[in-house]
């Protein structure tokens, strides 16, 4: 099915995933859609292989986890979490060579936890690995105390975003 993008979300600088000026970062983009699910877009590199042309493990489960974590600010803005369980299950490889998309939505949400699945897509929309991950909510204030609470560490996304995406 089509869903339109309703809002794009912020990035940071420094993040692994999201980070515009980490040279070794994805790159990711993050699209809230009108169905209230995240979709991200990331661009890997050969950094991120595991075997020939074959995204790392390690990498897709850290793409699960932030599309996850950051599904949360569709139902609550300004709410953010820490990790604090991911499950994966891996089914296809996941090639070096394309863009690679991710779809999540939160299906549990406490005062102090959320939890949600997500799943990573392949061009052909075969789900190539789906994850569970549980969030104790965190005020980003506590998140960013060791860089002396700069916010200017998130910033606005200026890349062209879809205007709907399908899957
Ligand atoms: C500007 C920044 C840019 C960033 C870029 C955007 C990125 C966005 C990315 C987002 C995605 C990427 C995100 C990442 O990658 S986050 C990075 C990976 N995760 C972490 O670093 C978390 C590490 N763990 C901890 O820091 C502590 O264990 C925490 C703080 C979680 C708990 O602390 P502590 O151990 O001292 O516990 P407490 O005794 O004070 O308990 C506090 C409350 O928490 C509840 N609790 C604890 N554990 C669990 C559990 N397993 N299930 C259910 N609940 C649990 C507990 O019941 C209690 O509630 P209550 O009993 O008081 O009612």
């Amino acid at each position: 099915m089509k869903y339109k993008v309703k809002r794009k979300q912020q990035v940071s600088k420094g993040c692994f995933i999201c980070g515009t000026e980490n040279h070794e970062s994805l790159k990711t983009k993050f699209y809230e859609l009108e169905n209230n699910e995240l979709m991200s877009i990331s661009t890997p590199t050969p950094t991120h292989q595991s075997y020939p042309d074959r995204m790392h493990g390690g990498i897709i489960s850290a793409i699960l986890d932030e599309v996850i974590g950051r599904s949360i600010m569709i139902l609550e803005p300004g709410a953010w979490g820490v990790t604090v369980e991911l499950n994966i299950k891996y089914k296809k490889p996941v090639p070096l060579s394309k863009q690679v998309k991710a779809t999540a939505r939160i299906t549990r949400n406490t005062r102090l936890i959320f939890e949600g699945t997500g799943e990573i897509l392949l061009e052909d929309g075969t789900v190539a690995a789906t994850a569970y991950a549980k969030y104790v909510k965190m005020p980003i204030e506590k998140l960013i105390q060791d860089t002396g609470g700069d916010m200017s560490l998130m910033i606005d996304d200026e890349t062209p975003s879809p205007e709907e995406v399908e899957y």
